[in-house]
């Protein structure tokens, strides 16, 4: 009864192979039937029975046999080999036939048949728990959603609500915008309207204060010279001696603004000498042949050397070479006002109509170009459409283009693109010939020798020098003195300060402080709008003594009086230039506030 005998051979099969199945399981124990039996409790007969094959066991034999196979592999038989085990004891109780075998089927498939439905149970338990709980979780997301609609609902409205909001708003807006369009193209219109209106009247004005001088001048010269001293004496000392006659071209018709060359300046009356050849070879070729050679011309030089000149005569032999060429000049600084006054964009098309629909545009002193992004990108695209449409610029500047550092480099690099030429104040021969077309041009008397002495002593600037040389003619004549060398250097040593690096704006402060204190006026009065005899008179001799002794170019004088047009300087030079010349009381007004001036320091040591 210790171990197995083999199987007998007229085992059915399958007993056969249930036998087998149960002897692999029981081999793997490592124990006698014996052994087994006693543990299990079981008849050892019976044990041996079951493993030959002769009698099927107990359902519950194979049971405890596969748990403790597995208990002694730590491994449980895999679920097709428990399949393959449950097929073969049912074939092999199907086959005994035996009521016991019967009993065990019916047994085994009940238990088969009551696991399946414990099995079922729990699995309709599970799904019913599932269902319970999708049902549960569809009904939450019903309500979320429904919730999630009826705020979207809200939303939607709401959005419709400040949409249709935006909407009207917008709308209105835009209403408003054309309106202020309309009303901003309308006030353009009127204030172009009002500039050329004001023009008009500042030139009536000039106008009728020529005639009141006139007038007065007259009155003055009826009423015998009582009178007159009466005036001085009212501290209206000026008014008398503004004559308008001899005061040369000075009329409105030559006060060009932003418009063509200015007639008085040729190339031919420009005394190059030998420094300025070159300047003027380069001037007489624009002219010639506009943006075929130089293109930009760049002149530039201190103050009061001829480089507006050179622009203005540039000009004149462009018109008179080539009739059909349209020249335009204008000082940067007049450019720049007129940028900004050009609002609106009819303003500004007709802005850039006027110096885009050019041949050959004139532009003086570009250091004055304000130092504004907008306009220096106007001025860019200006220049860029007459370049490229081989136009000719002039361009003239105290400074040669790379010390214009406020231009910015695309700019500079523009200017820099052509001629540069550098103007030099006239050297000697050149200052005699310019002296000496004066004495032909104004019928002054003055000996060779008398020219050549103030060639000498004025060097560096021609205003200077022809307002020497009308000093010494006009003290020679009024004092009935003959205009010699020695007369020249009393005047000129009285009158021509002595350069000092002094601010020159300070200077200029001082020459307007000094003479408004001699007309009986303020400062303020003088550089303000006011036009009073008295204060007009004042003005216009404070800025002919700026030109006569500072180096200030004329734009700065402009600006110094209150930001003025450089036109107006001009004009009040002019004026009075010629005044000096004619009349004793301007002419000693003149000597007297020079020499104010320089005794408040203002004009160096002087001697
Ligand atoms: N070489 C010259 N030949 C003839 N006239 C000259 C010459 N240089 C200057 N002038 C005269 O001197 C006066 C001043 O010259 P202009 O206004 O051209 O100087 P500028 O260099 O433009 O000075 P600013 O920079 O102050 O405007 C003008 O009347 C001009 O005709």
């Amino acid at each position: 009864m210790g171990s197995l005998v083999p199987l007998g051979g007229d085992l059915p099969v399958e007993s056969r192979a249930l036998a087998e199945a149960l002897r692999g399981l029981f081999d793997g124990l490592g124990l006698s039937v014996r052994r087994y039996a006693t543990r299990r409790h079981r008849d050892p007969g019976s044990v041996s029975r079951f493993l030959n094959g002769t009698r099927v066991p107990p359902w519950e034999f194979v049971n405890d046999l596969i748990g403790d196979v597995t208990e002694q592999h730590g491994q449980p038989p895999t679920q097709e080999a428990m399949d393959l085990l449950r097929r073969l004891y049912r074939a092999a109780l199907a086959e005994s036939g035996s009521a016991f075998s019967r009993v065990q089927l019916l047994e085994d498939q009940l238990a088969d048949a009551d696991r399946r439905s414990v099995e079922s149970t729990a699995v309709v338990r599970a799904l019913e728990r599932a269902l319970a709980d999708a049902q549960h979780r569809a009904a939450d997301l019903e309500l979320q959603i429904r919730q999630l609609h009826g705020r979207q609902q809200g939303r939607i409205a709401e959005k419709d609500k400040a949409l249709r909001l935006y909407e009207d708003q917008v709308t209105a807006l835009l209403r408003e915008r054309q309106s202020l369009l309309r009303e901003v193209e309308a006030l353009g219109e009127q204030l172009l309207d009002a500039h050329n209106r004001r023009a008009q009247a500042e030139r009536r004005c000039e106008e009728l204060e020529r005639q009141l001088v006139v007038a007065e001048e007259l009155w003055a010269e009826e009423s015998g010279p009582g009178e007159r001293d009466a005036d001085h004496a009212n501290g209206e000392a000026g008014a008398p001696g503004l004559s308008a006659r001899g005061a040369g071209p000075s009329g409105s018709d030559d006060v060009r603004t932003g418009g063509g060359p200015d007639p008085r300046y040729a190339l031919d009356t420009f005394e190059a000498g030998e420094a300025n050849r070159f300047a003027l070879s380069a001037a007489v070729a624009v002219a010639e042949a506009p943006a075929r050679l130089y293109n930009p011309l760049f002149v530039y030089g201190t103050s009061a050397i001829g480089k507006t000149h050179l622009l203005h005569a540039i000009g004149q032999r462009t018109r008179a070479l080539h009739p059909d060429k349209r020249v335009r000049y204008v000082g940067a600084e007049d450019f720049g006002n007129e940028f900004a006054r050009a609002g609106g964009e009819r303003g500004l098309d007709r802005f850039r109509r006027r110096y885009r629909d050019v041949d050959v545009l004139l532009i003086d002193d570009i250091q004055f170009l304000a130092d504004h992004e907008r306009l220096r990108e106007e001025f860019l695209h200006t220049f860029d459409a007459l370049h490229g449409a081989q136009k000719q610029i002039v361009l003239s500047s105290d400074r040669p283009p790379k010390q214009l550092t406020h231009l910015g480099d695309r700019l500079r690099n523009r200017l820099e693109s052509g001629l540069i030429t550098h103007v030099q104040p006239p050297d000697r021969p050149a200052r005699v010939a310019l002296l000496r077309r004066q004495v032909e041009r104004d019928r002054l008397t003055a000996s060779p020798e008398v020219l050549e002495y103030i060639a000498s002593q004025v060097q560096r600037n021609v205003r200077e020098l022809e307002g020497a040389l009308i000093r010494v003619t006009a003290f020679a004549s009024l004092n009935r003195q003959q205009a010699d060398v020695e007369l020249a250097e009393t005047v000129l040593k009285d009158l021509v300060p002595d350069r000092v690096p002094t601010r020159q704006e300070d200077v200029a402060r001082l020459i307007i402080a000094e003479t408004a204190e001699y007309f009986g006026v303020t400062s303020d009065d003088v550089c303000g709008k006011e036009r009073g005899r008295a204060i007009v008179t004042a003005r216009q001799i404070a800025m002919y003594l700026c030109r006569e002794l500072t180096d200030l170019s004329t734009p700065r004088i402009a600006a110094v009086f209150g930001g003025r047009e450089r036109e107006t300087v001009e004009h009040a030079d002019r004026k009075i230039r010629n005044l000096v010349a004619e009349r004793r009381s301007i002419y000693n007004q003149m000597t007297e506030l020079t020499l104010r001036v320089k005794a408040a320091g203002g004009l160096g040591s002087g001697s």
